[in-house]
C-alpha cells in the first residue's frame, strides 16, 4: 500500500526542487550489474558528459525511463543470443518455422510437427543463467526467449476433453522453466510473456546502431513474433511507436511538476501551455493505434495472433494454470502470482496485454485519474474471488477529489487481459482492479517510477481545482488534457470492437482456417451462420467483463474533469 498522498499543496513560493526530484535528472546511462540488473545508482549526470556530481539516488535512468525514448529501452535490444543459449534460439526458431507464414506450430497440437517440437524442447539441457546475468540486454532477450517457447510448448499440449476445473496444471519443462525463474526475478517481472516482452525489448529502430527517437530512429522492426504475419509485427510495431511518442509526453508531465513546485503566475502559464501540448501529444498517440484499424488484419489477430497470449489463468478462475518444473512449490514466483495460487502447482499469470503499458498509467496517474475501486466494487471483487482474498502487491490508490482524501485500501487482484484469447463465459472478475494487477507485470524499475509518480508532493489536479475560479485557462487545458485522453479510450474501444467483438461473431475464412489448422471437414452448419454474441459476455482471459472494464477506464477519466463534458462513443 502507498503512503496517502497528499493533501492539496496550494500556491508555493518555493522555487527549487526537492533533491530527488523524479525526473528532473538525465539518464545515467549505467551498467547493469548482478546486483543490480537495472544499473547502478547513477553517479554522474548526462548533460555533463559524466562529470558533474549527481547526488539523487532517483534519476531516471534508475526507473529505465530514458528522456528519448521513455519506457523503451535507450539502447539497443539484442536480437540473438550466442553460445550456450543458441540452444534455446534454436528451439525457438524451430517453433516458428523458420520465420514463414504457415511454416510454424500451431495451437492445440494435434499435429506430428507439435508433439515432435514438445519431444525436442524436453530432450533439451537445463542451463545456467550466469552468463546472462551482467547484462541487462541479455537478460531481456532471455526473457523473451524461454516466455516465448513458454507460450510455444503450453499451447501445443494437447488439452483433456474435461473442464478447466478437473484437469491437470499445463507442464513447463525445467530446461525452460528453471532458468526463466532465474532470469524473471532480475528484471522484476512474472515467468510469462508480457507486453515488456512483445513490445519494449522486442523492437530495433531504423538504424540499430544508434539510439531510438520518434523523429530521427523511430522503431522500425519487430524481432520475434509467433506467427511470422504482417499483422503481428505491425501490432507490437505500433504499440512500439505509441511508446516512443510517449517520452515527448513524458518530457512534458516533468516540466509540468517542474512549474507545479513554483506555481506563481508565470509558473501556472507556462503548466497551461504544457497542459495543452500534452494533449495534443495524448492525440498523436491515439492516431498512432487507429494506424492498427488498417496495418492489423482483424481476423488474423482474433484468430491465428491471439490465442498464443493466452496465460494460465485464461480459463477463469477454475483455470488449471500453469505448472513450471522444477518450481520448488512453497517458493514463490513473482510479486503477480495470485494467493491462490500459492503452493499450489498451477500457476495462473495472465498473458501480456497493453494494459501493461506504463505510459497510459503514467499519464493517468499524472492528470489524476482515479481507477481505484469504489467501495460496491471492492466488495464485488471480493465476493467474486470466493476464495481468499489474493495478493495485491505493490497498489497505486488515488483519489481524483478537489482535495485528495482517503486512498482505498489495496484492491484485490483481478483477472482478465485484452490480449488474451476471450476465456468467454467465465465469472466476472474484478475489472475494476485490473489495472492494479497489470502492474506487477511492468519491469520492477517502471512499475517504481509509477509508485514514484503517484507519491509525488505536489499533484497537479488539487492545484488546477484550486485556481479553476482564477485561472480558468489552466482548468480548461487539465480539461483539454482529459479530453484528449477520453478520445484515446474511445478509439481504442473501436479498436477493441472491431478486433475483438466483431471477430467473436464471424467464422475465420477459409485462408485463416487453413492456417489454425482447421481443414474443410471441420466446417458444421452452425459454422456458416454468424454466432450471436453478447458483448456483455465477452470477457478477458480470467474472466474480466471487457466493456464493462473499458467503458470505467473512459469514465473515470471524464469524472477527473474539472467541469465534465459528456458521455461519448457507446459499443453496439
Ligand atoms: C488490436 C489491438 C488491440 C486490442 C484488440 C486491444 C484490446 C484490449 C482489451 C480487450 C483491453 C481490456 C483489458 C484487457 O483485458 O487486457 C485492453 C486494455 C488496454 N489497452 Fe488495448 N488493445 C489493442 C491495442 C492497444 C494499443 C496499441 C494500445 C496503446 C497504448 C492499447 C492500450 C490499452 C490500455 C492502456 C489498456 C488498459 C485500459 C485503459 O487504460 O483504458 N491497446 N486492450
Amino acid at each position: 500500500m502507498l503512503p496517502q498522498r497528499s493533501p492539496s499543496p496550494g500556491p508555493s513560493s518555493s522555487a527549487s526542487l526537492p533533491p530527488g526530484h523524479f525526473l528532473s535528472l538525465q539518464p545515467s546511462y549505467s551498467q547493469p550489474t548482478v546486483a543490480f540488473p537495472s544499473g547502478a545508482p547513477s553517479t554522474s549526470s548526462h548533460e555533463a558528459n559524466g562529470l558533474a556530481p549527481n547526488t539523487a539516488s532517483l534519476a531516471s535512468a534508475d526507473f529505465e525511463v530514458d528522456v528519448r525514448t521513455g519506457f523503451l529501452p535507450g539502447t539497443s535490444n539484442v536480437q540473438r543470443l550466442g553460445g550456450k543459449y543458441e540452444v534455446w534460439e534454436e528451439a525457438l526458431d524451430a517453433a516458428r518455422g523458420g520465420g514463414k507464414v504457415g511454416e510454424g506450430l500451431i495451437v492445440g497440437g494435434k499435429r506430428d510437427k507439435e508433439r515432435l517440437w514438445r519431444d525436442g524442447v524436453q530432450s533439451m539441457p537445463v542451463l545456467d543463467t550466469n552468463d546472462l546475468c551482467s547484462s541487462l540486454p541479455l537478460l531481456r532477450r532471455a526473457h523473451i526467449v524461454l516466455t516465448f517457447l513458454a507460450h510455444f510448448y503450453a499451447h501445443t499440449t494437447p488439452l483433456p476433453t474435461l473442464p478447466p476445473s478437473e484437469r491437470e496444471p499445463i507442464p513447463i519443462p525445467a530446461c525452460i522453466s528453471a532458468p526463466l525463474l532465474t532470469v524473471s526475478p532480475l528484471l522484476g517481472l512474472p515467468p510469462i510473456l508480457t507486453y515488456a516482452d512483445t513490445v519494449l525489448y522486442n523492437f530495433l529502430p531504423v538504424n540499430p546502431v544508434i539510439a531510438p527517437s520518434y523523429a530521427v530512429n523511430p522503431p522500425s522492426t519487430i524481432v520475434t513474433t509467433f506467427t511470422n504475419t504482417r499483422s503481428e509485427e505491425q501490432f507490437f510495431l505500433i504499440s512500439a511507436l505509441t511508446e516512443i511518442a510517449g517520452a515527448e509526453a513524458l518530457r512534458i508531465m516533468r516540466q509540468s511538476l517542474d512549474e507545479l513546485f513554483i506555481a506563481d503566475e508565470k509558473a501556472i502559464r507556462r503548466l497551461t501551455v504544457y497542459l495543452k501540448k500534452l494533449a495534443m501529444q495524448i492525440d498523436k498517440i491515439s492516431d498512432i493505434t487507429m494506424t492498427l484499424m488498417k496495418e492489423v488484419d482483424p481476423e488474423e489477430f482474433y484468430h491465428l495472433i491471439r490465442p498464443w497470449f493466452r496465460g494460465g489463468d485464461a480459463d477463469g478462475p477454475q483455470s488449471a494454470g500453469w505448472d513450471y518444473m522444477g518450481l520448488r512449490i512453497e517458493a514463490g514466483t513473482s510479486e503477480a502470482e495470485s494467493a491462490i495460487t500459492e503452493g499450489r502447482r498451477g500457476k495462473m499469470f495472465s498473458g501480456p496485454s497493453a494494459g501493461q503499458s506504463s505510459l497510459i498509467h503514467a499519464i493517468d496517474i499524472f492528470l489524476t485519474v482515479d481507477h481505484s475501486p469504489t467501495p460496491e466494487e471492492r466488495a464485488e471483487a471480493l465476493a467474486a474471488a470466493e476464495t481468499e482474498p489474493e495478493h495485491s502487491g505493490d497498489s497505486i490508490s488515488m483519489n481524483s477529489a478537489p482535495v485528495s482524501a482517503d486512498a482505498p485500501a489495496p484492491a484485490q487482484a483481478s483477472h482478465g487481459h485484452g490480449n488474451g484469447h476471450g476465456g468467454e463465459g467465465a465469472k466476472p472478475k474484478s475489472e475494476a482492479t485490473f489495472l492494479q494487477r497489470m502492474l506487477q507485470y511492468m519491469p520492477l524499475p517502471h512499475r517504481t517510477f509509477l509508485l514514484h509518480l503517484s507519491t509525488h508532493p505536489t499533484p497537479l489536479r488539487p492545484l488546477v481545482v484550486h485556481y479553476s475560479a482564477t485561472h480558468p485557462a489552466l482548468a480548461a487545458a487539465y480539461d483539454g488534457a482529459l479530453e484528449s485522453l477520453r478520445r484515446f479510450r474511445e478509439k481504442h474501444m473501436r479498436v477493441v470492437s472491431l478486433f475483438i467483438v466483431q471477430q467473436a461473431r464471424r467464422k475465420p475464412s477459409a485462408r485463416v482456417r487453413k492456417l489454425i489448422g482447421l481443414d474443410e471437414a471441420d466446417e458444421t452448419e452452425a459454422d456458416e451462420e454468424e454466432k450471436v454474441v453478447d458483448i456483455g459476455e465477452i470477457r478477458g482471459t480470467g474472466g474480466t467483463a471487457l466493456f464493462k472494464f473499458l467503458k470505467r477506464c473512459r469514465d473515470n477519466t471524464t469524472k477527473a474533469m474539472v467541469r465534465p463534458s459528456g458521455a461519448g462513443y457507446e459499443l453496439e
